[in-house]
């Protein structure tokens, strides 16, 4: 089944790539990868064609997009979605202006194991689906709300039914009681063992109140030498080892990031310098990923998305959804906040927000070594993750804050909304 989708005003492709085809359609586009009268044919679930709408080939059926704006569906490659409770009343502390503490996630770690799989199960699928509505077609989701062998296995596996990409963040607090030494332990012999099956990633949530850099260095060791890809929760709270680490350790992402000084923008800087560029698999270095609507919600210092830019750094932006810090999946408002608070322009928000998540997922080029198709992007033989707007361009999404400007949504080919 081919489906034809043309008339799309403004065609935000994020693909830019030495292939000849490519080049000459960014080209014709008046800004770095964005097209205008375009179409795109879908095959299945992946990208059969791309195009101007006037040249476009014919196809089972045809979606008119009367002058929409589409992009890719948005890649959020920072989450926290397998949870139960309520950080209400943490919450309105905050905003009476009590500082956010890591403890907190030990609330959360309660009511997560006193709930059934069934319960956990629709929760999680109830947040996937409001991700989806709200434009997001590629999702990584954490562990870190069960905290011992069996809740942690439990959160793996009920993420792998639900979302693209699992972490295991066993290392995301010492639960009260435990020593944090024994604990570093378990995270990284038996516990790790235990989940290793059922996930890609493993995380590290580097900070004053969860684990220092030591424990961290231990956790982020133990999981390399399993084969897991690295990614660190760093530098949110205040200064610290946790983009240091990052770097040294080749992570794929460090998220957070509020609290940098020259170093260490220079030593992510430095993770890029040998990167071939968007169609490379290789050299990619440790993207700094930005959650900015984390920050509002914590109050912190925005992380200074406009600074690493300008140093050479490559940005993602997700939506960290948890109940504790950033209780929304709307990649959208994160787009917008970027926009309007950060420095970034429409393009580099919504770049960092698509192409920016695959590379942070290492899902920017096709074909991984398990077969998976690229995402973050559109070109020929991506997956089809697309997101189109009820507006004639994507600056809406800054122009507009707070309008839900999603009106169709495509996941792997399949009509999601
Ligand atoms: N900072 C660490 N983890 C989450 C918050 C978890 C929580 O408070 O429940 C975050 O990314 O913000
Ligand atoms: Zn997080």
């Amino acid at each position: 089944m081919t489906l034809l989708i043309d008339n799309i005003g403004e065609l935000s492709t994020q693909h830019l790539t030495e292939e000849p085809d490519a080049t000459a359609l960014s080209a014709r586009g008046d800004a770095a990868g964005v097209l205008r009268d375009a179409a795109v044919v879908l095959e299945g679930e992946r990208i059969a064609w791309v195009g101007p709408s006037s040249s476009a080939p014919a196809a089972d059926e045809r979606y008119d997009a009367a002058g929409r704006a589409v992009l890719p569906g948005w890649v959020d490659s920072h989450s926290h979605l397998v949870f139960a409770g309520d950080r209400t009343a943490e919450f309105e502390a905050r905003m009476a202006g009590q500082a956010y503490a890591a403890g907190g996630i030990g609330v959360t770690m309660g009511a997560t194991r006193a709930a059934s799989d069934d319960e956990l199960r629709r929760l999680l699928g109830a947040r996937v689906a409001e991700a989806v509505a709200g434009g997001t077609t590629y999702l990584e989701t954490k562990t870190g709300y069960g905290l011992d062998v069996e809740n942690e296995v439990r959160s793996a596996v009920l993420a792998g039914e639900s979302v693209d990409e699992v972490t295991y963040l066993g290392a995301h607090l010492v639960p009260g009681g435990a020593d944090a030494e024994e604990y570093t332990d378990l995270v990284c012999g038996p516990m790790l063992e235990a989940v290793l099956p059922h996930v890609r990633w493993a995380d590290v949530f580097c900070e004053a109140g969860a684990f220092t850099e030591e424990q961290s260095r231990r956790v982020l060791e133990a999981c390399r030498a399993a084969g897991l890809g690295l990614r660190v929760h760093g530098n949110q709270l205040g200064p610290g080892a946790g983009v240091r680490l990052a770097a040294e350790f080749g992570a794929a992402s460090v998220d957070h990031v509020n609290f940098l000084d020259d170093a260490d923008v220079a030593a992510l800087a430095a993770t890029w310098a040998s990167w071939a560029g968007p169609g490379s698999a290789e050299g990619a270095g440790t993207v700094a990923t930005v959650l900015p609507a984390c920050d509002l919600s914590t109050r912190a210092p925005l992380a200074p998305a406009r600074r690493l830019l300008d140093a050479g750094v490559q940005i993602a932006i997700a939506s960290n959804c948890n109940p504790g810090t950033s209780y929304t999946s709307s990649v959208g408002f994160c787009v917008t906040t970027a926009v309007l608070q950060m420095g970034l322009s429409v393009q580099e928000a919504v770049r960092a927000a698509t192409f920016g998540g695959a590379l942070a997922l290492r899902r920017h080029v096709g074909q991984d070594a398990d077969g998976k198709r690229a995402v973050g992007s559109i070109a020929v033989g991506h997956r089809a993750d697309l997101h189109m707007l009820d507006a004639p361009s994507a600056t809406h999404l800054a122009y507009r804050p707070g309008m839900p400007l999603t009106h169709a949504v495509w996941r792997a080919g399949r009509r999601v909304r």
